[in-house]
């Protein structure tokens, strides 16, 4: 993939494969791209007015840009979670689940959704904690809480993929804890791809890695990728090696 806002070239011919049952990780120093690369690969790059691309982005061979595919099919097999938790605050932690089923237009029947939001909230790993108070505001539960509601809410779309913005980054300790852990659960069943920041985060969830980097005046671009242990202990280039040793960025 190439991407652009306006003339301005951000990402020049990124290439990345990333395995199903695999948590990947993107890194690198701010403005590097990733958050770009990132919404690039649920279509959410082009909401950006002006914002555009070039390339492909192929799940089982296909392509999700293919102008014969709907829209909402990416959407809707490519969940995603931003930095801040975003559950509709006054909405009930029930409702905020199947939010997403409405958004995209996916009908439940009233007896399986009980079901849903219960698996959706156990795979978050938040139904002990809200089981009691379903019908509470979204908008009542902690920062960690939240961010645990909106996976379950992307979980509740059975996505295939579940992209990961810095989804810790605002969070204390103990709930970065719990979503990682929830990370490892998840992978059997759903593809996640995070950005972070976190060097210590990028090694305990993500087998594999890529480092982006972008110089000055240029576009980002991956340096290198590959499995995230090897990465660390024994990266190719030297620059790798100063990004993961904190020598800059
Ligand atoms: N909406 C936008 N309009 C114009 N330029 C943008 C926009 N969003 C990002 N950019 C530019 O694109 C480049 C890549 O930004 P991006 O947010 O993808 O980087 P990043 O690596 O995710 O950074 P960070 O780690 O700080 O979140 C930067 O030069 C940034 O200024």
């Amino acid at each position: 993939m190439s991407a652009w806002f306006g003339d301005h070239l951000v990402l020049d011919r990124v290439s990345l494969t990333m395995p199903a049952g695999v948590v990947t990780s993107l890194i690198g120093p701010s403005g590097c791209g990733k958050s770009t690369f990132l919404r690039i690969l649920n279509r959410m790059h082009e909401l950006i007015p002006s914002a555009s691309l070039a390339g492909e982005v192929l799940i089982d061979g296909e392509d999700i840009y293919d102008s014969a595919r709907p829209l909402i099919e990416a959407r809707k097999s490519i969940g995603m979670v931003f930095q801040k938790p975003n559950p509709f605050p006054a909405m009930s932690i029930y409702d905020n689940v199947i939010s997403g089923l409405k958004l995209t237009g996916t009908r439940v029947h009233r007896d399986t959704r009980d079901e849903l939001v219960e698996s959706s909230l156990i795979k978050a790993g938040l139904w002990k904690e809200v089981r009691d108070r379903l019908r509470a505001p979204g908008g009542g539960l902690s920062g960690g809480q939240q961010q645990r509601l909106c996976i379950a809410r992307s979980l509740a779309v059975k996505p295939r993929v579940l992209l990961m913005d810095e989804p810790c980054s605002a969070l204390d300790p103990t709930s970065t804890r719990v979503i990682e852990e929830t990370m490892l659960e998840l992978v059997n069943e759903v593809t996640i791809v995070i950005v972070t920041h976190n060097m210590q985060q990028a090694q305990r969830v993500s087998q594999q890695c890529a480092f982006f980097l972008a110089g000055q005046g240029q576009p980002g671009h991956i340096v290198e990728h590959g499995d995230t242990e090897a990465m660390f202990s024994d990266p190719i280039d030297p620059r790798t090696a100063d990004y993961v040793n904190g020598r800059f960025g």
